[in-house]
Formats: structure tokens, sequence, C-alpha cells
């Protein structure tokens, strides 16, 4: 089906869709083209084990960069020789090891351990200027969200669709809602963009963004920076958004220009036409919009087990015997059991283990000057056991070295280490003891997220620095900084420039010598009318999913993260089978005297619940968080076939279709009426998928419709394997490429336009032949 994208006033997000569509088919889903794809060892082996299988090649190799970031050792690499003698993990290695042998057979551009442009995904594609305004970027991981803040459209995917986009360079995609956030006035002193998200997610809650992008707009946002811009896209995902976006402006132009991947020349203004004309139009139709009041804002902290639990540090922990919804009330409770705390407590006497400044949200060199500034002639606290600073990137730790960062954290007693996740989320050495209490930088604060009964408090750098100095949670506002001229570490522009250029210390970008011409609007939409899919050509192994009648477990739970269902530790698999024992590992497990898993009394470890194959949840937003294909793959490897809640995070959703499991959402006042009495009493729920119903096993109908999009009913109904079908649209894919390079020619340069050593042993730089790319355009696959 051609698609026409509208005339009248569009939103930003709007904009960036109909400049992706490949084709619309019948069933209302779109095919969206995907510019950027970065990939890391965690979420792609099973990908590319996928390719191999298949015999298919990675499309567009200039598209797609790699790097390791989750699994690696945080440790001092003055002494790396390689991955096998420095990473002593042999799962860990494996995967890092894994993702090595994959570029280098897919030919996919790479930044390893041994080099300083390593970092975490979301740090180094804008370092590197990959990341561009109004493209679509995705990656295996659900902070791809970061990205949204140069106007693209950013989410994160899961394993199956990271396979998608290495084949086709295309996602099958729906439209998601728009929502808009003003902020209005003028932030106060002491109060960062990470308050400021944190904020708007205590606001409207971990599923207050389901199924939207968000576009965050208004003076306040106008006035961040663009470091402080990621940082709040970043966590958009925390609020349930499929992806946060903020217009480019000239903030975003100054921060790109001159970047090793960005265009430059005639490119470079032709991009900046196209880009300026990427905001929303004044008439645009928002879903939802929320106004919010920035000078109100105060310094935010978390206080439980959900990014929501977040207050203004002049408050206290909430009491659960105020609150009467009983969902709440419970979580409330739980929360403050499993985080040690004291209703009523003001939140400035909660004392910290240890702190943690990093991750993707906040380890960038604007972070870590504000870190500094605070700790800037102090010492970290007695009762602080360790103090971290993990920057994002190779770069931003030689750049803090270069301004002498690194002296002040470790004047004052911090550790300075090499760049990479580390203790976000502790699939690497760096991890809380059971019962610490750690003051942290990162975006998520779940159950076990930093260690295994580990406690996060979420917070600024700032905040995170003066925690580690006073020893318990402390307002910025009442700290006192040693000022050496006044309270941020002056840098001059100068310097700044030198993190942009002099560290990167290659070669001059190859740019496409002329710049085409651009071309007619409606050229756009001038693809040729679908081809039928050829169903039987394209069944990918997927067992199809008709009617299922199963025993039903209940569980009675809100907001259940991904890191819940399946935690990290069963993350550094390259398969994807076996991991049935790591479902919900910390509500069924507990450790023993002797450290032996002992089950608990958790409803899947109940008879009749074992043999469960539906999953009723009484809570919202099932699956939210992390984008990790491992929660449904083990939920599969149980036997749990369907799944039934109110809502369900977006990634986990998708995840679900693509494994032939079925996510119904169901309405809460149905659940708990109809459904929940059925699998306390261990019996049995109907699930038609071609009716689009759910009934008793007496045949009595309890939900009359259930929503199922109809191209992934289609797909779940057939076991179809949806690469198979996208690949019958070649035409329509070549279509699109041939005028994405001459519309669109400044996002062609791409990856291959970084100079990577594959020469590990030699340490040598190797350049890799001069690519335009329109060379690799069209791969024989
Ligand atoms: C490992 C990856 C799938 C995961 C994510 O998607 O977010 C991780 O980055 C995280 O933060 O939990
Ligand atoms: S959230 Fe943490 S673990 Fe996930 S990508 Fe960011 S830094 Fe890495």
């Amino acid at each position: 089906m051609s698609y026409t994208p509208s005339t009248g006033p569009r939103t930003l997000y709007d904009k960036v869709f109909d400049a992706h569509v490949v084709h619309k088919n019948e069933a209302g889903s779109y095919l969206l083209y995907i510019d950027r794809h970065i990939i890391h060892e965690v979420t792609s082996p099973q990908a590319f084990e996928g390719l191999t299988n298949a015999g298919r090649k990675v499309r567009r190799t200039d598209c797609t960069l790699a790097t390791v970031d989750h699994n690696i050792p945080t440790e001092s690499r003055k002494n790396f020789k390689n991955v096998d003698t420095f990473i002593k993990q042999a799962d860990s290695r494996l995967q890092v090891k894994t993702l090595e042998k994959n570029v280098k057979d897919f030919n996919v551009p790479y930044l390893g351990m041994q080099e300083d442009r390593q970092g975490i995904v979301h740090i180094i594609g804008p370092e590197q200027g990959f990341t561009l305004p109004g493209t679509t970027v995705v990656c295996g991981d659900s902070h791809t969200s970061t990205h949204g803040a140069f106007g693209c459209l950013a989410f994160g995917i899961g394993t199956s669709e990271v396979e998608h986009v290495l084949a086709t360079q295309t996602l099958i995609q729906a439209k998601s809602k728009n929502m808009r956030i003003k902020v209005t006035g003028t932030l106060n002193e002491g109060v960062t963009s990470k308050d400021l998200v944190l904020h708007i997610i205590g606001l409207i809650g971990t599923a207050g963004g389901t199924g939207s992008v968000i576009e965050f707009a208004g003076e306040a946002i106008e006035a961040l920076s663009m470091e402080a811009r990621m940082s709040m896209c970043n966590m958009s995902i925390e609020a349930g958004a499929r992806a946060g976006m903020i217009a480019p402006d000239e903030t975003t132009f100054e921060y790109l220009k001159g970047r090793p991947l960005v265009p430059t020349g005639a490119e470079w203004e032709k991009g900046l036409t196209f880009w300026r004309s990427l905001f929303s139009d004044k008439d645009a139709k928002f879903d939802s919009e929320i106004v919010i009041d920035g000078t109100e804002i105060a310094p935010t902290v978390t206080w439980g087990t959900s990014p929501q639990d977040a207050l203004p540090i002049s408050g206290s922990v909430p009491d659960p015997s105020k609150v009467e919804d009983p969902i709440k009330k419970s979580g409330m409770i739980r929360a403050l059991d499993y985080m040690g705390l004291e209703a009523n407590t003001p939140l400035t006497q909660i004392p910290v283990d240890k702190v943690f400044i990093g991750s993707c949200t906040n380890a960038r060199i604007e972070d870590l000057r504000s870190a500094a500034a605070v700790v800037r002639g102090h010492k970290k606290a007695q009762n602080i056991m360790r103090a971290m600073i993990v920057p994002g990137s190779g770069l931003v730790k030689r750049q803090a070295e270069e301004e002498g960062l690194d002296k002040i954290f470790v004047d004052a007693g911090f550790e300075w280490r090499e760049a990479g996740c580390s203790m976000c989320l502790g699939m690497n050495p760096d991890i809380l003891s059971p019962k610490e209490r750690c003051a942290s930088t990162s975006n998520r604060n779940f159950e076990g997220r930093q260690g295994y009964q580990g406690r996060t408090h979420l917070m600024s750098p700032a905040m995170a620095a003066a925690a580690a100095i006073t020893g318990h949670i402390t307002d910025i506002r009442t700290f006192k900084i040693n000022k050496p001229e006044s309270a941020k570490v002056e840098v001059s522009s100068d310097e700044d420039e030198e993190l942009k250029t002099a560290a990167y210390n290659h070669e001059e970008p190859v740019q496409p010598t002329e710049a085409p011409t651009d071309i007619e609007e409606d050229e756009v939409d001038d693809i040729p009318s679908p081809a039928k899919a050829d169903t039987k050509a394209s069944s990918g192994g997927m067992n199809p999913f008709t009617t299922l009648t199963g025993l039903a477990a209940p569980l009675d739970k809100a907001n259940v993260d991904t890191d819940a269902i399946i935690p990290k530790q069963f993350l550094k698999t390259i398969k994807r089978t076996g991991l049935s024992v790591g479902l919900f590992y910390e509500w069924r497990f507990q450790k023993d005297a002797n450290g032996k898993d002992q089950e608990t009394d958790f409803v899947l470890n109940v008879e009749p619940w074992r043999n469960a194959e539906v999953l009723v949840v009484t809570g919202d937003n099932f699956g939210c968080g992390s984008s990790r294909e491992h929660a449904p793959w083990a939920l599969k490897d149980f036997g749990i076939k369907c799944m039934i809640a109110p809502s369900f995070g977006d990634i986990f959703y998708n995840n679900s279709f693509k494994n032939g499991l079925l996510p119904i959402r169901v309405d809460a006042n149905v659940i708990n009426e109809k459904l929940i009495p059925i699998a306390r009493n261990g019996g049995q729920l109907k699930i038609d998928l071609p009716n689009q119903t759910i009934s008793d096993d007496k045949g009595n109908v309890l939900v009359p419709h259930f929503e199922v999009e109809e191209f992934r009913k289609y797909c779940l109904l057939n076991g179809f394997d949806d690469i198979s079908l996208t690949l019958q649209l070649e035409d329509f894919i070549s279509k699109y490429e041939k005028v994405r390079r001459d519309k669109y020619s400044f996002w062609e340069g791409g990856s291959a336009l970084v100079n990577f050593p594959m020469n590990i042993k030699e340490q040598k730089f190797v350049k890799p032949k001069p690519l335009t790319t329109y060379d690799i355009v069209h791969q024989d696959w």
C-alpha cells in the first residue's frame, strides 16, 4: 500500500515517522527504515546466530555500529592485551568474544576495549556523531530512547528485532500516540535534568507514557544542554514511553558540528535545512499533553523500588498506613521492607553505603564536572565503603583526565574506573552486597538491580557526589561547595572543542563528494503496490498459536519489570533456551544458610501452578523496563504461552509476539472479577485467538473481545517469522533506499566512516576501504 503522509499539521514524531515509511500493509502495520543500529554484546549473539542459520548477511553494515559495554570489567586497562586475558568471568568473556567474532564475520564497524572510543552504546553514538537529527535509531537496549534528544525516533528493541534490522534494515511498527510534556519556566539552582525527569516519572508513573512517544518541550527543555537532554530522553523508557524526543535546535547543531561521523560541507548544509523543519507544527494534535511548572521542581530522589517512587529531597519516606488502594498499599509495604526503610523518615537522614556515578543516564563529561565541583576539596565520608566514578566512554574519561577531574575524585577517596555499564546493572564484578544502600546516578532502582538484595536510590550526579561526602542522602542546595571561583568547574570552550576533535585521532571522514539534488516530496510515496506475501515460503519455525486451553496462575503485582522476570545473571547466555530456571528467580528462590537455592512459596513453585500455561496479572505494566528478550524466552521455557494483564511494557509486549507468546490486555476490573478467581482456584482458561475471546473451561465467555493488531494475529496464527515476510518486500526497501540516497544523503555516511582497528594483536588501526556506502547498499542476500 502506498503511503501518503498527512498534509495537515504534524508533530515532530509524525514527521520523523513519515520520512521512514517503506511500506504500509493491508493490516495497517508500517515497515520503517532504520538509519542507525547500535549493537552490544548482550542482546546480539542470538540475532547473529539467526542470520548465520538462515545464511543472511547484514544489509547495511554502514548503518550499524557495535561496541561492548554491559559485561566488561571497569578496572584499569593499562595492561589490557586482549579479551581472553582481561575478562575473568567466563560467561562475560564468551559474550564479548562472540561479538568480536560476529563483527568480524559480518564486517560490522566495532569500537572495542582496546580503544578510547569504546563506551556505553548510548554515549558513543552521539559522541561520534553517529546519531543524527531525524534518524530512526534502534538498539537491543531499552535506553535507546536517549538518542531522541537529537530529534531522532529512537527506541529499544528485542533480539528478534535486532536480527530483523540486521537482515532487512527495517522494522515492522505500529504508530504510537503523541504525548507532549511541556516544562515552563527556569529550573532552580541545584535542579538538573535528572531531577526533572524523576519528577515527571513520579508524576505520571512508570506506565504513564505507555503506547506513546513523548515530546519534551517548553523553555526549561530548550535551555538544557545536549547532554542534559540526553539524560531526560534516556529515562523516557522509565515513564513507559516508546520513545522520548526533543526538537533539534541550534544547541543540537552546535553539539554535532565537527564530530567524526557528522556530514560536512554541502551535506551538512543540506542536513541543516531538513533538520530545521523537525518540530511540531503549531496546530499539531497531541493525544495527551501535560504542562509542568519547572520553577516548582526540587532536587528529586527515589525512596522505593520503582523509578516512580520519586520525591523531592525535602520529603520523607511515605507511610503506607495513609494509602487506601490495596495494590498500592501492599506494593509500598513491600518496597519499604526491601529498602529497609521506616515510614516518615526524612529522606536526608537515610545513610548510604556505596556511591555509583555512571551509566548511560549520567556518565558524560558534564555529569563528571558537576560531581567534581561538589567533591573538590572534600573527602568521602567514613561510612562510604566505595564511591565509584565510571565514565560513559573512553573519550569522556580522557577528557576528564585532561581537566584534572580524576585527581579531584581520587583525592577525595573515589575510585576512577574505565568505561562500561558497571554497577548500573552489575553484569560485571561491580555489584552491591545484600542490603547495601547505594546513591546512584543510574536509571533503575528495581529489586536486585545492582546486586542481590541491593538497595538503590536514584539521583543526579551532584546529589550522589554530595551523599558520598556526607555519608547520607543530601540536599545539594544546602551542601557547602568549595568553590575555586564559582560553583561549577569552569571549562573553556577550547577544551570542549578538544573532546570533539583532538580526542578522535583519525583522519577526516570521507564524505560523498557531491550533494545530490533534492527530490520532490511525492517521490517518497511513489512506491510500487505490495506483492501479496507468499505465506507458504515464510514460516520461520515459530509454533503457530490458535487456541489454548491451559491452567491459569494468578500474579497479584503491578509494574513487574523484566529484571524481575529474568535477572541480569541469566543474560550472559548466547542461546535463547534453557532460561526457565531463571524465571522470577529472586521471587522463586532464596538462599539457605549454606548459600544454596531453596524454593519459596511463589505461585509458580506451588501445585498445580507449576504447570501453568496462562499467567493472569492483576497489576498494570507487566514486563516494563529492559528490552531483554530473555524475559519471554524464560516464560516460554517454563511453559507459559499467554500472559493477561491490564497493560504491558511496550518492548516486552512486542518481544512476546516474536516468540509465539500471546500477551492480552484486559481491563483490570474484568481480571479481578472474572479471571483471577479462576486462576486462584487452579482452573483453566480458554484463549481463542481467531475469535479474540477468553472463556472458562465450560465454554462460558468471560472476555467477549480482546484487542490484537491484525498483523500480529496473522503472524501468530500462522507461526510466521516476520523476517521472511519482510524480505518479500525487497522492492520497496530498495526503492526507499534510492530515495534516501538522494533526499536524505546527509544520513548516508554512517559508521562506514569509523576507522576501526580490526588488528587487535598489533594494536594497529586498519583503515577500511574508502567507502561512500553506495557500493554496499545492494547486498546479495
Ligand atoms: C541488557 C539490556 C537488554 C538492558 C536493557 O534493555 O535495558 C540493559 O541495558 C538494562 O539497562 O537493563
Ligand atoms: S541502563 Fe545501565 S545497563 Fe542499561 S545500557 Fe544504560 S548503563 Fe548500560
